[in-house]
C-alpha cells in the first residue's frame, strides 16, 4: 500500500524511530514493524486498556479527539505518544474518521498474562469510512458502502459492498451511466482501478489506492470463485469482475485479511433495470436532503414510518431505485392496496417488526465472531417474530405478500439451538461465564456443580469453625488477592486451633486459612476457570453453527425488510391521503378508449407529498401532460411554479416505486427517466459557474432523454444576458419538442418563450397567477391554461421586506416598463386570475390534441418566431429606453408625472445611474457582477 502523501508525517513508521532502529525497546520495534507494514492508516496501538500511537500520529491523535500529549521516555529518546480508552474508543475512532484518517486497530493477540516476554499483537481491522463495521459508528437506518471503480476502455465496472451487512451489488456500464450509478449509490470510499479518470464528484468519497494487481482480471476471478463458485455466473464482463474482484480483496484486506463469510450473494445488476435518477435530480427533487426553509423534510422522511433499521435500509433503496418493469411495480401496489385495506393486519405488523433487530448486521457481526451472546439472543427474539408474522399475512390478499410469507424461514432449528444454548438475559462479556444456559452440556453442569458445592461448603464453614473454636465472632471472607480466609480478632487469637495457618495481620485480626479450606478454593476456582473457559468455547461453538446459516438468515432479513416498506407505504398512502396510480402502456391512446385520455400523465388533484405536510392549505393542482408535449408554465414568483413541477415527478417516482401518490387519482406511463434542470445552484467545488453547471445539466438532459423521459426545466437560461437565455431556452424548448419527444414541465420567466406554443403543436401554455388588492399579493397557487400576464417580482420583493422606497420605485420603474413596452408594440394580455380563484381546483381537461392555449391569450412580437435581441426595438430595450428617458426628461416614470422639482441632487445621482445603466455591456456581464452593478445603483440611489 501506498503512504497517502497527505497523510505522511502520520501514517508509516515514525522516522525518528527509524534513526534508531536497532536501539528500539522490542514494544517500539514491534510497533514500528506494524506502521510499516500498514502505511495506508494510523495505527493504534493496543498497550493494555489503550490504543496509544506515538511522534507525529500521537500529535494528530491528540489533537483529533482532545486528549492530552505525553510522552514515553526510554534509553533510545522521548517519544511524544497520545492514547484513547479501549473501552471508550468508538467516539474518539468516529473524530479520527471524520477528520479523514485511516484508521489500523493493531490489537493484543494474546493474553498478556500467558505471554513470555513481548506480547503478540497484529492489525485485526482496519477503520475506514467504508469498512466500519462498528454499530456505534453507523448510521442505522442507512447503508455504508465501499466501492470499487475498474475501466476497460469505454466499458465501467462498478461495484459496492456494505461490510456491516453483506450486501454486494456490482453492474457494468459506459462512462456516463457508470458515472451516474457511482452517484446513486454514493460510495463512502471508493477503490479505483487503473485509468478510471474519474471526474469531481457531487458526494466526497476517501479514494483508497490498492494494489492494481487486484484489478488483474485473474485474480479478480480468483478473490470473486471464493464468493461465487462460477465467478462467471454473477458478472456479464471482464470489467465488473474486476471491480468486484478489487473491491472484495481490498474488504478482506481491511478485515485483517479474511473471507467475509456474510458475503453469500454477489448480485449483478443493470441500471437500465431501473428508473434513472441522476445525483442532479435526487438532490433537486429533494428525496433525502433538503435545505433552506424546510430543511429537513424530505420525501424519504415523508415515508419513513419504517418500524425497523433493515426496513429503512430498505425504503432508501427503493426510492433511489423506482422500478420499470411494470409487472413488478403492479405487484408491489397490489401488496400495499391489500395492507391499506386492512388496518389491522398493517398495525400487528407493525407491532411485530417494531421488535425485529437489525438481522443483516446481526448476521454480519456473527460471521465475522464479534457477535456476543446478547447478540444470538436478540437473534432469538427476532425468529421469534416469524411465525407471527406469518399468521398475519395469512388472510392478506397479495401475491407478493404470499412469496414473502412463503420466504419467511422460521428457522426453527437455529431458534431452538440459541435457546437451549445461551441463558435468556446474558452478560455483554462473553468471557467471564454466566452465558451458557444449564443443562446445555454436561461437562459444564459437573464443573458448576463441584463450583457449586465448593462455595456451599465454605458458606457452612463459618458457623462450623465458630462451633469448633468456640469464637462467635469468626468470619470467613473472601478477597482477589489472597482467596478465601477465616478471620479472628485479636483478642481471641489464643483461641485458634493448630491447624490455622496464618494467612495476613491486620490492625485488629489476623487471617487464617487450614489446609482444607486451601484445596477447597484450588477446587473452586480450578472448576470455575474451567467453567469459563469452556462456556466460552461452547459459545464459539454455538455462534459458529449459526454463522453456517447466514444465508438462510439473510433471506429472512431480505423479506422483513420488504415487508416493512410495504407496511409503510400502506400506512403512508392511508394516513396523507394517498391513491393507487394506474399505468398504461404509454405511446398511443389505450386501445378503444373515447375518453379523451392521453397515454402521457394525467393526475387528477395532485399534490406535493412533502410541502403539502408543511403548508397550513395546500391547492392540489391537475395535471395533463400528453406523450411528447411540453408545458411552459409562467406566473409570478412564488406562484407555485417548482412546486407544481416537483409534484409532478415525485408522483411518478413513488408510484414507480410502488406506492400510492398524493393526488385524487392518477394515470401514469412508466417512465425510463427523470431529468431535472431545477434551480441555479453554484458548484464552487467543481469549479463550474452557475451558467456552466446549467448548461451542462441542460447538455446532459438533451443528449439523454428519451420519450420515455419525463423532464422539469426551471428557468433554464437565466444564468446569462437576457437575450442570450432566452434564445437558449427556447432553443431547447424546441429541440426537446422536436427531437427528444420526452415529458417536459418548463416553468420560465422569458414570457416570450410562451409564443412557442404557437409555432409547435406539443407546446403548450399553463400559469399560475396572483390576485393583488390594495397592493398586497395572493398567491392562488392554482394552475389555469394559457400563459401568465405579469410576474408580481415588485410585490414578492415588498414581502420578502425590501426597504419601501426602493420598492416603491421598483413599482414606477415597472410602470414606466409597460408603457415602454406598449411603445414598442409588445402586448400583455389582462386576464390574469379570471379563470381561478383562491383554493380552486382548476379542472385542466385540455384535449391531447389541443396544444395550443384555450383562452386565446397568446403574446405577439412582431415577429414571434425569433427570440428578440438586444437592440433599440427589444421590449428589454423599450424598457430601459422609456425608463432612461424618463429620468433624462426629467420624470422618474414614463407615465407624464412629474417629480422632478422637489429633490435635484436625487437627479442628479438618478441621471448617474442611468449614464452608467445605459453603458453597461449587459451582454458580457455575469451574473455575480450584474447582482453587484444593481446592488451598487440601488444603493446610490437610495
Ligand atoms: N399548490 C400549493 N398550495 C399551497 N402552497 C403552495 C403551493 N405551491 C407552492 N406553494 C407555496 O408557495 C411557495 C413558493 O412556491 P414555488 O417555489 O413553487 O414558486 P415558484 O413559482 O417556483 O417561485 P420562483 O419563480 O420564485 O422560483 C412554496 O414554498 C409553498 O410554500
Amino acid at each position: 500500500m501506498n503512504a497517502d502523501a497527505q497523510h505522511e508525517a502520520v501514517y508509516g513508521a515514525p522516522s525518528e524511530m527509524l534513526a534508531v532502529r536497532d536501539d528500539l525497546t522490542p514494544m517500539l520495534s514491534q510497533y514500528a514493524d506494524l506502521c510499516e507494514a500498514h502505511d495506508d492508516a494510523l495505527v493504534l496501538f493496543q498497550v493494555g486498556d489503550f490504543y496509544e500511537a506515538f511522534c507525529g500520529a500521537a500529535e494528530a491523535v491528540a489533537r483529533t479527539c482532545e486528549v492530552t500529549l505525553t510522552k514515553r521516555e526510554d534509553s533510545t529518546g522521548t517519544w511524544p505518544m497520545a492514547g484513547i480508552p479501549i473501552d471508550n474508543a468508538a467516539g474518539y475512532l468516529e473524530r479520527l474518521l471524520d477528520a479523514g484518517y485511516r484508521v489500523a486497530l493493531a490489537d493484543q493477540v494474546e493474553d498478556a498474562s500467558e505471554a513470555s516476554g513481548l506480547v503478540d499483537r497484529a492489525v485485526t481491522q482496519l477503520i475506514t469510512p467504508g469498512t466500519v463495521v462498528d454499530e456505534e459508528l453507523l448510521e442505522a437506518g442507512r447503508a455504508t458502502y465501499l466501492g470499487a471503480v475498474a475501466r476497460e476502455g469505454d466499458d465501467y465496472g462498478l461495484a459496492v459492498v456494505d461490510v456491516s451487512t453483506g450486501e454486494c451489488l456490482v453492474t457494468g456500464a459506459d462512462r456516463a451511466l457508470a458515472l451516474e450509478e457511482l452517484e446513486r449509490l454514493a460510495p463512502a470510499e471508493l477503490v479505483v482501478g487503473p485509468n478510471c479518470d474519474l471526474p469531481t464528484l457531487s458526494f466526497d468519497p476517501m479514494e483508497t489506492p490498492f494494489e492494481e494487481g487486484a484489478f488483474d482480471p485473474e485474480t479478480a476471478r480468483e478473490t470473486l470463485s471464493r464468493y461465487a463458485p462460477r465467478p462467471e455466473a454473477v458478472v456479464e464482463s471482464t470489467v465488473e469482475r474486476r471491480a468486484v474482484g478489487a473491491l472484495l480483496a481490498y474488504a478482506e484486506y481491511a478485515q485483517g485479511d479474511s473471507k467475509l463469510e456474510y458475503v453469500t450473494r454477489v448480485t449483478r445488476f443493470d441500471p437500465r433495470e431501473f428508473l434513472q435518477l441522476d445525483a442532479t435530480a435526487i438532490r433537486s427533487l429533494e428525496l433525502f436532503d433538503s435545505r433552506g426553509a424546510r430543511a429537513g423534510s424530505t420525501l424519504f422522511s415523508v415515508l419513513d414510518e419504517t418500524a425497523c433499521a433493515l426496513g429503512r435500509r430498505r425504503l432508501e433503496a427503493w426510492l433511489r431505485r423506482p422500478l420499470v418493469e411494470r409487472g413488478a411495480i403492479e405487484a408491489r401496489l397490489d401488496a400495499v392496496g391489500a395492507l391499506a385495506d386492512d388496518a389491522l393486519s398493517r398495525a400487528d405488523l407493525r407491532d411485530h417488526l417494531s421488535s425485529v433487530y437489525d438481522l443483516e448486521r446481526l448476521v454480519a457481526r456473527i460471521s465475522r465472531e464479534r457477535a456476543s451472546a446478547r447478540d444470538l439472543r436478540s437473534l432469538k427474539t427476532t425468529l421469534d417474530r416469524v411465525p407471527e408474522i406469518r399468521e398475519t399475512l395469512d388472510g392478506v390478499d397479495s401475491g407478493l405478500l404470499s412469496d414473502l410469507r412463503d420466504s419467511l424461514d422460521e428457522l426453527e432449528g437455529v431458534r431452538d439451538h440459541i435457546d437451549r444454548a445461551i441463558v435468556a438475559d446474558p452478560p455483554q462479556e462473553i468471557t467471564e461465564g454466566g452465558v451458557i444456559a444449564e443443562g446445555y452440556d454436561a461437562e459444564l453442569d459437573d464443573l458448576r456443580g463441584t463450583a457449586e458445592d465448593g462455595r456451599a461448603w465454605v458458606s457452612n464453614l463459618e458457623a462450623h469453625e465458630q462451633e469448633r473454636t468456640g469464637i462467635d465472632s469468626l468470619e470467613v471472607g473472601y478477597n482477589q488477592v489472597h482467596g478465601y480466609y477465616i478471620e479472628v480478632t485479636n483478642p481471641n487469637l489464643d483461641r485458634v486451633p493448630d491447624d490455622y495457618v496464618r494467612r495476613q495481620t491486620l490492625k485488629n485480626s489476623e487471617r487464617f486459612y487450614t489446609p482444607e479450606l486451601k484445596e477447597r478454593e484450588e477446587e473452586i476456582l480450578r472448576a470455575a476457570e474451567r467453567a469459563d473457559s469452556l462456556e466460552y468455547d461452547l459459545f464459539c461453538e454455538v455462534r459458529a453453527d449459526v454463522a453456517t446459516e447466514s444465508a438462510r438468515i439473510q433471506a429472512v432479513a431480505d423479506a422483513l425488510a420488504d415487508l416493512d416498506v410495504l407496511r409503510t407505504l400502506a400506512d403512508v398512502a392511508v394516513a396523507n391521503d394517498y391513491a393507487r396510480p394506474d399505468f398504461h402502456d404509454g405511446e398511443t391512446e389505450d386501445e378503444g378508449s373515447n375518453d379523451g385520455t392521453s397515454a402521457g400523465i394525467e393526475i387528477d388533484a395532485g399534490r406535493h407529498p412533502v410541502v403539502e405536510r408543511t403548508q397550513d392549505e395546500f391547492v392540489p393542482n391537475p395535471t395533463s401532460l400528453p406523450q411528447g408535449g411540453v408545458a411552459l408554465i409562467t406566473g409570478p414568483n412564488m406562484s407555485g411554479k417548482s412546486t407544481y413541477m416537483r409534484q409532478v415527478a415525485l408522483v411518478c417516482i413513488l408510484a414507480q416505486m410502488g406506492s400510492f401518490v398524493p393526488a385524487n387519482a392518477a394515470r401514469l406511463p412508466v417512465v425510463d427517466r427523470v431529468f431535472t434542470r431545477v434551480g441555479a445552484s453554484d458548484d464552487i467545488a467543481g469549479g463550474q459557474s452557475t451558467f456552466m453547471r446549467e448548461m451542462s445539466e441542460l447538455t446532459e438532459i438533451l443528449h439523454n432523454a428519451t420519450d420515455d423521459s419525463l423532464v422539469l426545466l426551471d428557468e433554464v437560461g437565466r444564468g446569462t444576458s437576457t437575450a442570450d437565455g432566452l434564445a437558449i431556452a427556447r432553443a431547447a424548448t424546441e429541440f426537446v419538442h422536436d427531437e427528444v419527444g420526452a415529458m417536459t414541465l418548463f416553468a420560465t420567466h422569458y414570457h416570450d418563450l410562451t409564443d412557442t406554443a404557437d409555432e409547435c403543436e406539443g407546446v403548450f401554455n399553463l400559469h399560475f397567477s396572483a390576485t393583488q388588492t390594495d397592493g398586497e399579493v395572493t398567491f392562488l397557487h392554482s394552475v389555469a391554461e394559457g400563459p401568465s400576464s405579469s410576474s408580481y417580482g415588485v410585490e414578492v420583493a415588498h414581502l420578502a421586506g425590501v426597504p419601501a422606497t426602493v420598492v416603491e420605485r421598483a413599482r414606477n420603474l415597472v410602470e414606466a416598463g409597460d408603457a415602454g413596452a406598449e411603445a414598442t408594440g409588445t402586448e400583455t394580455d389582462g386576464d390574469e386570475g379570471s379563470n381561478t380563484k383562491p383554493g380552486q381546483r382548476s379542472a385542466h381537461t385540455r384535449p391531447a390534441d389541443d396544444t395550443r392555449p384555450a383562452d386565446g391569450n397568446t403574446r405577439h412580437t412582431d415577429d414571434d418566431t425569433q427570440p428578440p435581441r438586444d437592440g433599440p426595438e427589444s421590449p428589454q430595450d423599450g424598457t430601459l429606453a422609456a425608463y432612461v428617458d424618463g429620468l433624462e426628461n426629467g420624470h422618474r416614470t414614463a407615465d407624464g408625472d412629474d417629480h422632478h422639482e422637489t429633490d435635484p441632487t436625487a437627479d442628479a445621482v438618478a441621471r448617474d445611474v442611468a449614464d452608467e445603466l445605459r453603458e453597461a455591456d449587459l451582454v458580457d456581464t455575469t451574473p455575480l457582477e450584474a447582482l453587484n452593478l444593481l446592488s451598487d445603483l440601488k444603493r446610490r440611489l437610495e
